[in-house]
């Protein structure tokens, strides 16, 4: 039984012998993918305050040490994304601050809002004004948390991270598998196109590691939602000492969770903290979030490869290279399709997310005459040679 799953009323009826079959998954027994994707981003880290205390994480920061990006700050940062060219906005902070972080909610009040989803909602309109494309990860969020982001997004994420229960979410405030699958279900029933996915070394193991893939891809079955599930390793940092998995862990990992889900969900590795390179074999298709012009907030340490080092990467495989947009190919709709744009456009389970799974204020972004909106389209329509800046 998944900790938690009873709690928020999950259940995935994972059979025993899928998890067996996935057992015995090796990199041999799955192909390589015929294309390589990124999505060129900004990351903008709304708060440092954070409910949660996950031991690997050096993300955030202590109550009454805790920041609050101001609306001018998103917007500047937005800016400077738009004009080097990303597409998204990558909203990622800490999980909702609870009452300890008396900072933050002064902070928020002064600014007009009750909460930091009611202040998630204003950062998404300012990138949306801004040219780009928001794609929030704020961590759990409960149904009615993410309906009131859910019509500002062109896609949203949260990390399983693991089924199990491990020491690394351990004490008063932490994260629940069954809190989390609820946060993955959240986002089906809202027909939000959807992040999510593993992180491997935290303390779980074969077993937990085929559990978290299968109750994935148990969700992504009931509401077709799932765009990408990222296998990440957890790598070390000043204040925590796991031992970053080595590159067979990675391997066989990668390799399961191409055999665990259907063809049409992507399995993405970050190219900052994974050897990518050594992964594509095993099925990875997807090298997420790439910013030129911000650190990867979470780990700092870990710096972005040049968008050309990219291209080498997919050279060196053999595989073309191309950019995406926060939203895959599949889940777009609009604009994108009547510019020739062919891709499957998949019933939204919600009525009111307008033509497909983009919400019209999201369509109306991508369809905007302006040159944004071109950029939007020609990144969609795989235009061209990938136009690297320098
Ligand atoms: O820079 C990062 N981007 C992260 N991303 C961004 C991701 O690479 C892209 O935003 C998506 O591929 C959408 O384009 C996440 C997105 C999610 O929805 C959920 C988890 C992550 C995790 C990270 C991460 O650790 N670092
Ligand atoms: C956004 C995601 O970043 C991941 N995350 C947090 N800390 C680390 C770390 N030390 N190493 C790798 N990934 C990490 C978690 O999986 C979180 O969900
Ligand atoms: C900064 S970590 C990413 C967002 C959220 N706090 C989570 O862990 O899911
Ligand atoms: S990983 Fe996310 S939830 Fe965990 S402590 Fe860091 S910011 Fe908070």
């Amino acid at each position: 039984m998944i900790p938690g799953a009873d709690e928020y009323d999950i259940d995935l009826s994972i059979p025993e012998e899928a998890i067996d079959r996935l057992l015995d998954v090796t990199p041999n027994d799955v192909d390589a993918a015929d294309a390589l994707t990124f999505s060129r981003n900004v990351f903008i880290p709304l708060t440092t305050a954070c409910r949660y205390t996950c031991t690997y994480c050096t993300y955030y920061d202590v109550p009454g040490e805790a920041t609050l990006m101001s609306p001018a700050e998103i917007r500047e940062e937005c800016r400077i994304g738009a004009d080097a060219g990303c597409t998204e906005a990558l909203f990622t902070f800490g999980d909702d601050p609870d009452d300890r972080y008396t900072e933050i909610h002064d902070q928020l009040a002064e600014w007009g809002h009750d909460s930091i989803h009611e202040y998630l909602r204003e950062a998404c309109e300012i990138a949306l004004e801004e040219g780009l494309l928001p794609h929030s990860n704020p961590g759990d969020q409960t149904r009615e948390q993410m309906a009131e982001v859910a019509d500002v997004n062109a896609s949203m994420g949260v990390m399983l991270e693991t089924t199990a229960d491990v020491r690394a979410h351990s004490g008063g405030r932490r994260k629940n598998p069954g809190q989390r699958l609820n946060t993955i279900r959240n986002a089906g029933e809202l027909g939000v196109p959807f992040t999510t996915g593993i992180l491997v070394g935290i303390g779980e193991d074969w077993r937990d590691r085929a559990e978290s893939l299968l109750a994935i891809r148990a969700l992504h079955e009931r509401y077709d939602h799932v765009q990408e599930v990222i296998v990440q390793n957890v790598v070390p940092n000043e204040r925590s000492n796991f031992e970053q998995p080595d590159v067979a862990t990675m391997r066989r990992a990668v390799a399961m969770a191409r055999a665990a889900l259907p063809e049409e969900v992507s399995v993405q590795v970050p190219p900052n903290l994974s050897p990518a390179r050594e992964l594509l074999d095993c099925g990875v298709d997807d090298l997420g979030g790439v910013s030129p012009v911000t650190d990867d907030y979470i780990n700092p340490d870990y710096e972005w490869p040049a968008l050309r080092e990219l291209g080498d990467i997919a050279d060196e495989a053999g595989v073309p290279l191309y950019e995406r947009l926060p939203t895959y190919d599949r889940y777009l709709s609009s604009g994108l399709r009547r510019e020739g744009f062919d891709g499957r456009v998949a019933d939204a389970p919600d009525a009111d997310r307008g033509d497909g799974w983009l919400p019209p204020a999201v369509c109306e972004r991508v369809d905007a005459d302006d040159a944004h909106g071109a950029r939007f389209r020609s990144v969609a329509r795989r235009d061209g040679p990938l136009s690297v800046p320098e």
